[in-house]
Order: structure tokens, then C-alpha cells, then sequence
């Protein structure tokens, strides 16, 4: 499964796949004059062709001379670069925000345009629409919100969300990004705040999976929030009580669900930025009975195997030599042990001894320190993963990071705790001494300011030889005399696109195990040896939509074979069974989506 036969395979398909630009059909609309002009969907502002302005009743709407496409494009870009350049030497905040406001803004308006642009400047854009800045605009949002995007639902709507679902415009919903907003990125319980994450998120389908933006939705569940400042702040626009729990909250959960299948009962709901507690209770609750999965278990678990798996292949190992890591994992919640349980399972998977072995060299740490079978309250979840105390000599209970990293030696850190700076000088400087040659430090937590360190410390302290990824994007570290430290931004933006894609055009009834490894092991073998070697471990953002073609292919591969796969549209199962790896990879392609202005059909 993992030759070199599969990275040349799937590097020569690379360059020559093409996205469907072709001219598209038309596009039916059931408005007419300024309702049309004012619905981002179908607006082209003054694109519209004379022609299209006197079939809709938009003459003399707008001002009379038509701008192609092209040039609103230019215009757009222009705009952007010069705030840029007004902006040089402004407060980081600030910029981020003005340029979040800009995209904003289009997005609001034009929303054909705005996606256009946002694939063709992805590595520009993403930061901005996505992490770290979402995070900004979460924490910013009462104060900046000016219109509503996708729907909310609280403690109040008890009893009443089958018949708001309806209330939605759009007649088909394939995409749903769900959040409580109590644990948005590193920066905990943000309320109704937290609504900016799956619109961020869904931005990234629309650009990376093609999905079309007429059909997502990013959801709010509001049950409260435990947020003492948000409830005293007098703009906040939550609900100003307390989180519901137990019995109260999961009804609410429940309910939602219930609506949203009775009215779309294809529609993938992904779980996203759920405190740990309910991430799992409400995976095990609905993978089951519903195309449904959770982004920071699975979706990072998946991106973070590949990561690992590349850190052995940069260390010129053989991939089997994976069971024989030492890998410590700081942060005990939802992410961090989704990561160790998708390892657990590579490792019983090439081991083939179980999952003992790989439990004996993996190192879970949390808050209270090194988690052994002498903790108190050891919580279930992390339970698989307690060490015996004084399995590894003098490694007690609680033992401090550094301590673990300097006893261990291990091959990989992999930071996943939400707090800036745990990787700490004395802990990289300790990583000299991992029993890798190329140790491997992933400070995995976001936003920008919660990773566990920046990758320019990370290569000054840990040295040079190492390979670095981190949640957030930073800027490649320049090591002098022309040398690169190449950091990768190991974030499960690079999964769940193709996970979500793969499902739909599947029409998966679940997301198993199966379609989760093979959407891993697609990403682990993107890579060829050579950007490997150099400490690349994922691909460029640049070709997001490619990998998320081929993520896309494996996931729908792995529901056909487990015989999840339902068909699409008039796509039968059938059909899906007898195509061809190539047929399946040219079937995602002409699925997606890509943003041009189709001609606009008035129909009543
Ligand atoms: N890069 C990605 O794709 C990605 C994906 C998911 C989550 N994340 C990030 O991971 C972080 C954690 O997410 P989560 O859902 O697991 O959160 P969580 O709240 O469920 O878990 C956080 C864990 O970190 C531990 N922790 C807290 N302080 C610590 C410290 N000083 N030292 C060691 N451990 C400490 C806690 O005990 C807990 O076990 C967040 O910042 C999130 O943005 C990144
Ligand atoms: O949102 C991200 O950038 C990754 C991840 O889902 C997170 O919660 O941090
Ligand atoms: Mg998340």
C-alpha cells in the first residue's frame, strides 16, 4: 500500500486533471429586479449582460456600462493590494481584520466573484477566511457582525427546529458545519461567537472541495455559555444564560439532527469545536445513523498520522519502522486522542500485534502532567493510554514535560493543548536529543498565539535537522548560508474537504473507520521522497483543491468497497463500483464546483 509505485501514480495525475471551466448551464431564479441584485448568489453586480438586465427587469438598476468578470476581478485585487499597502506597519490585529472585513464584504455581495477569488489566491486568503484570523472574528464577532450567515438554532427553538429548518432558502443542503461554540481553536467557550468557525470552514469546501455554495450551512447551536465576559457584555447577541448539560443539552443536539435529516436526509453534518465531553459522546451518539463526522477527532487525526508517517519516511526509515516511534502527545482532549487512537490503529494495522505495543511507546501529557494509571479521575477516554508508573525509569505521575521529553527521547513532540508556548526553550533544547535524526515537532494548536511555539524557536533551539509543522501558518524559517527550515501547516483543513466531498458524491449512509484511514493514508502518500526529504510533509495550500480531489476519490473508493455508498444524484451504486481509480478521480473533478457566472434563467 505504501510504494512507490502509488506516489509516482499519483504524482503524474497531478499536472494533468483539469477543474471544469467549461461554459456552464444555465442557473434558474425564482426572483426578478433588485431582490436579485441584493442575493449574493446570483449577483453579478455590473457583469450583468444587457441582454440578462432586460430579461430580469434590472435595467436601469445599475449603471449602464457592463464589466466582465475579469475586470471586477482586477478591481477586487486592486483593492486588496492597496489596503495592504495602507496598512504596512499597522498592529497585526488590525490588518487582519480590515482584510477579513474586505472579503467579507464581497462575500456578502457577490459571492461568485469572492470564491473565485478566494481559490485563485488561496495561500493569500486562507489566513484570512479561515485560521488563524477566524479566530480574531470570533472573538470580535458582536462587535463586527452586520449581517446574519447561516442559521441559528438555541435553548429557546426547543420543540420548534422542524419547522425552522424550513425557513433555510435553499432547496438543497449537501454540507452542514456544526458548532455549540464551546471550544472555538485554542480559545475556549465563545458562545454564539463561535459561528465565525463553520463559515470558515464551509469557505474551505466551497474553495478546496467544490462543493457548491448554494448548498452549505453553517449552523450556531446556542445552548448558553460559560463565558463570565460574554454574559456581562452587553452587545453579545448569545443567549445570556448559562450552558445547558446532561439530558437538557443532548435533547437539544437530538432535535437538531432529527430536522435537519427529515428535510435533507443526505446531508453530511460535521461536528466542529465541540468541548471534549460532547465531542465524543455525540460521535459515538450519531455515526451510526447519520453521514456525520467529527472534524477535531477525526478529521485531525487523519492529517496527523500523515505527518507522522512522513516523519519516518524523513528520517529514511521504511514506513514499518512507524511502530517503533516514540511519540509524546501533549493535550489529553478531543484532538489529542483522536491522533493517538488513529495511531494505535496504523500501528496494529503493520504490526499486526495489537495495539499493546504501540500503547508502550506512546506518551500522552495533559495539564496535570504525564498521565499514568495512578491518576486520580483518570478520565475513559485517556485511559487506554495511562502509563504504568515507572514504566520508563523514574517517570512518576505528573511527571512535567521536559522531564518526559528528556527521559524519552522521542521521535516526535506533537502539540495539541491549546496553550502558547509549552514548547518551551528547555523542552526544543531537550529535543537534541531525541533518538531520531530528524526529530519531528508538531505544535498543532491554534490560533497563531495558542501554538505550542513558533517554528523559528522550534529550529533555533531544536536545531536545524528537525521537521516542523504547526496548526497555523507561519513563514518558512531562513536558516542562513542558503538554507531552509520548511514548515508545514499541519492542519485538518487538508482532510476534511475530501472526507466531506468523498461522502457526498458517495452518498455514504456513514463515515466509517475505512473511508477515515484511506483518506490518511491518500494525503500521507501525496508526497514524493524528494519533497520528503527537504522536510515537506504536506502539500502547498496552493494545491489544496488537488489533494482534496484525490482525498476525495479514496474516501469514496473506501465507502464503495465497505458497501456504504448509496449513489449521487443519478450516479447509482452500481456505476460507482465498476469505475476505475482514474474514472473515479475524473468523476470528482466534474462534480465540483467552480465559481463563473452562469446565465440567469427567471423562472416563477
Ligand atoms: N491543527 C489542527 O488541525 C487542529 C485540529 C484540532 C484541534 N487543534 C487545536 O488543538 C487544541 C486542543 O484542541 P482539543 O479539542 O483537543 O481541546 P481540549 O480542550 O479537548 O483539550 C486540551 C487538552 O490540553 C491539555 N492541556 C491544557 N494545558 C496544558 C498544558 N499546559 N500542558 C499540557 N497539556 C495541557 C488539557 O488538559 C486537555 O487535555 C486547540 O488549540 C485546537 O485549536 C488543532
Ligand atoms: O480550525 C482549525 O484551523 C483546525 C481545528 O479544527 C481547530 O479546531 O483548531
Ligand atoms: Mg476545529
Amino acid at each position: 500500500m505504501w510504494n512507490a509505485a502509488r506516489f509516482a501514480a499519483s504524482s503524474l495525475t497531478r499536472s494533468t486533471r483539469r477543474f471544469s471551466t467549461a461554459i456552464p448551464g444555465p442557473c434558474i431564479v425564482h426572483k426578478r429586479g433588485a431582490d436579485i441584485l441584493h442575493d449574493p448568489w446570483f449577483n453579478k453586480d455590473t457583469g450583468f449582460p444587457l441582454t440578462e438586465r432586460d430579461r430580469l427587469g434590472l435595467r436601469g438598476l445599475l449603471p449602464p456600462r457592463v464589466i466582465s468578470f475579469e475586470q471586477q476581478y482586477a478591481r477586487f485585487m486592486e483593492s486588496y493590494r492597496s489596503l495592504e499597502k495602507n496598512t504596512k506597519g499597522q498592529p497585526e490585529g488590525v490588518v487582519a481584520l480590515a482584510k477579513w472585513r474586505i472579503l467579507n464584504r464581497l462575500h456578502d455581495r457577490n459571492e461568485t466573484l469572492y470564491y473565485r477569488v478566494l481559490i485563485d489566491n488561496i495561500q493569500d486568503f486562507a489566513p484570512v477566511i479561515y485560521t488563524p484570523t477566524v479566530g480574531l472574528v470570533c472573538q470580535n464577532y458582536s462587535g463586527l457582525f452586520r449581517r446574519p450567515r447561516g442559521m441559528y438554532f438555541s435553548a429557546k427553538d426547543k420543540g420548534e427546529m422542524m419547522s425552522m429548518i424550513y425557513n433555510w432558502p435553499a432547496h438543497q443542503v449537501d454540507m452542514i458545519v456544526l458548532t455549540d461554540g464551546s471550544r472555538i481553536l485554542g480559545l475556549g467557550d465563545l458562545g454564539v461567537q463561535g459561528i465565525g468557525i463553520p463559515i470558515g470552514k464551509l469557505d474551505m469546501y466551497v474553495a478546496a472541495a467544490g462543493i457548491n455554495p448554494q448548498r452549505i450551512l453553517p449552523v450556531m447551536l446556542d445552548v448558553g455559555t460559560n463565558n463570565q465576559k460574554l454574559l456581562e457584555d452587553r452587545l453579545y447577541l448569545g443567549l445570556r444564560q448559562r450552558r445547558l448539560e446532561g439530558e437538557e443539552y443532548i435533547s437539544i443536539v437530538d432535535e437538531f439532527m432529527e430536522a435537519v435529516h427529515t428535510r435533507w436526509p443526505k446531508a453530511i453534518v460535521q461536528f466542529e469545536d465541540f468541548q471534549m465531553k460532547w465531542a465524543f459522546e455525540t460521535l459515538q451518539r450519531y455515526r451510526k445513523r447519520f453521514c456525520t463526522f467529527n472534524d477535531d477527532i477525526q478529521g485531525t487525526a487523519g492529517v496527523a498520522l500523515a505527518g507522522l508517517l512522513g516523519a519516518v519516511r524523513a528520517q529514511g526509515r521504511p514506513l514499518a519502522d512507524f511502530v517503533k516511534q516514540k511519540i509524546v502527545v501533549v493535550g489529553a482532549g478531543s484532538a489529542g486522542l483522536g491522533v493517538l487512537n488513529m495511531a494505535v490503529q496504523a500501528v496494529a494495522r503493520m504490526a499486526g500485534n495489537g495495539e499493546a505495543a504501540a500503547k508502550y511507546h506512546f506518551f500522552l501529557i495533559d495539564k496535570d502532567g504525564l498521565v499514568t494509571k495512578e491518576r486520580k479521575n483518570l478520565d475513559p477516554m485517556a485511559a487506554p493510554f495511562a502509563k504504568d508508573p515507572g514504566a520508563i525509569d523514574g517517570l512518576r505521575e505528573g511527571a512535567s514535560l521536559v522531564e518526559v521529553v528528556k527521559k524519552v527521547k522521542p521521535h516526535v513532540l506533537l502539540g495539541l493543548s491549546g496553550v502558547g508556548g509549552v514548547f518551551s526553550q528547555e523542552v526544543l533544547q531537550a529535543m537534541r536529543e531525541s533518538d531520531s535524526a530528524k526529530p519531528a515537532i508538531f505544535a498543532m494548536s491554534n490560533p497563531t498565539m495558542n501554538a505550542e511555539c513558533t517554528a523559528e524557536d522550534a529550529f533555533k533551539h531544536a536545531g536545524e535537522n528537525i521537521v516542523f509543522g504547526s496548526g497555523s501558518p507561519f513563514d518558512n524559517v531562513d536558516l542562513g548560508n542558503g538554507k531552509v527550515g520548511y514548515v508545514n501547516q499541519a492542519n485538518n483543513m487538508y482532510l476534511f474537504p475530501g472526507i466531506g466531498l468523498g461522502a457526498l458524491l458517495a452518498g455514504a449512509r456513514i463515515i466509517s473507520d475505512g473511508m477515515l484511514q484511506a483518506a490518511s493514508e491518500c494525503l500521507a502518500s501525496y508526497m514524493t521522497d524528494e519533497d520528503i526529504q527537504k522536510g515537506i510533509l504536506y502539500p502547498s495550500i496552493h494545491s489544496i483543491r488537488h489533494i482534496t480531489v484525490e482525498v476525495g476519490a479514496a474516501v469514496l473508493r473506501a465507502a464503495v468497497a465497505e458497501e456504504l455508498a448509496e449513489g449521487h444524484c443519478d450516479v447509482g451504486p452500481k456505476e460507482l463500483m465498476n469505475m476505475s481509480k482514474e474514472e473515479t478521480l475524473d468523476y470528482v473533478t466534474r462534480n465540483m464546483w467552480f465559481p463563473v457566472y452562469s446565465p440567469l434563467v427567471h423562472e416563477k
